[in-house]
């Protein structure tokens, strides 16, 4: 039994539509919304979308680009770019009745504003109870029923608990957590982490520099996460280190697959969505707003910028004064 029968997903790239099986995987009656028509019809035709190629798109998923048809749900996932979030739940706001849950399933925090989705959420949609899911989860790897974990975090335990029941399978393990900042924190940093180690590897530095940059990223990760009010559990669960060691260490992650290329001193793959170019300045800047050192991020956000060429990034880390391991 639950509360929560009808899921809408708005975005549908390769994330929106893997959750989109997922919740219709768990019985739920799945609504996915493609803001282009086109798309939404096409979609709806052929069963597969361009975006997560070879998976079929069940036939009781409706693809739709009709907004107040998607809007009319229990559960609202927003699975658009980070920085299009704002824009999509203003969308929807005017049309949401009663105090829906909307579970922002993007990876980031938005331009000019430093919030992070949640709160973006309750600002374009007050009538909203702002939700986060987020973990080691590659959309491919989910819609293909390969088994994952993620971490679900709402205000309220019981709401997410609730929506883990809603949500959840034998294949797609949601955990339910209330720290919505811990695990907002964690899945917007790891994407920038993993262009750092990407360009590592492309520079060919050696597994033991991989593992040493994952390493005090995540140190950096989670110094942030403390000033913010994160738990530790969550920094070292699945939105934290789990995400960081699955993004760090695989050139499935678009993330790792830019820094990669950068590091080789290749083209970026075209049109691929790394959600860490966005983040990094942003990342940055909120850092410096709280005093925390985080010297990767800096220089990945250096060198996305053109401050800073790839050797003399690396250089600078490899001086840093030495000093106690925290
Ligand atoms: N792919 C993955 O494995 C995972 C991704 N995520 C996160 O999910 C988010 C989306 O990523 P992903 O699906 O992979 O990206 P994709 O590039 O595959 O798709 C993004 C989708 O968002 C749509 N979109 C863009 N702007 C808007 C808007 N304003 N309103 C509605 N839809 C919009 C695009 O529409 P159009 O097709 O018309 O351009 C596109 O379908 C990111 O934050 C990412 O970090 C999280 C976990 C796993
Ligand atoms: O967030 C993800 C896996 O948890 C997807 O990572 P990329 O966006 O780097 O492909």
């Amino acid at each position: 039994m639950t509360a929560f029968d009808s899921v809408t997903v708005i975005g549908a790239g390769a994330w929106g539509t893997a959750l989109a099986t997922v919740a219709a995987r768990a019985g739920r009656n799945v609504t996915l919304w493609a803001r282009n028509a086109e798309h939404a019809t096409r979609i709806a035709a052929t069963r597969d979308n361009p975006r997560l190629p070879g998976v079929r798109i069940a036939p009781e998923i409706v693809v739709t680009s009709d907004l107040a048809l998607a809007a009319r749900a229990d559960v609202l996932l927003i699975a658009t770019p980070a920085q299009h979030l704002r824009g999509a739940v203003n969308l929807l706001a005017s049309r949401i009745a009663k105090p829906v849950p909307v579970v922002a399933c993007a990876k980031g925090i938005e331009h000019g504003t430093h919030k992070f989705m949640t709160e973006v959420i309750a600002e374009a949609a007050p009538g909203a109870q702002p939700a986060i899911l987020s973990g080691p989860s590659f959309a491919d790897d989910v819609a293909r029923r390969l088994p994952t974990a993620v971490t679900l975090a709402a205000k309220e335990e019981a709401l997410a608990s609730g929506l883990v029941q809603a949500l959840g399978s034998a294949t797609f393990r949601p955990y339910h957590s209330t720290d919505i900042r811990g695990v907002e924190i964690g899945g917007a940093a790891k994407n920038v982490l993993a262009i750092a180690v990407g360009i590592a590897v492309g520079r060919k530095l050696g597994a033991s520099a991989q593992a040493a940059l994952t390493t005090r990223g995540f140190a950096e990760l989670t110094r942030l996460g403390r000033a913010l009010g994160a738990r530790s559990e969550t920094l070292t669960g699945l939105s934290g280190l789990g995400d960081l060691i699955l993004t760090c260490s695989s050139p499935q992650s678009r993330n790792f697959a830019l820094g990669l290329a950068l590091g080789r001193g290749e083209n970026p793959p075209a049109g691929k969505l790394a959600e860490g170019e966005s983040t990094a300045p942003v990342l940055i800047e909120l850092a410096a707003s709280q005093n925390i050192e985080m010297p990767v991020s800096e220089a990945v956000a250096s060198i996305l910028s053109g401050r800073s060429t790839i050797d003399a990034a690396i250089s600078g880390l490899l001086t840093r004064p030495f000093k106690a391991e925290e």
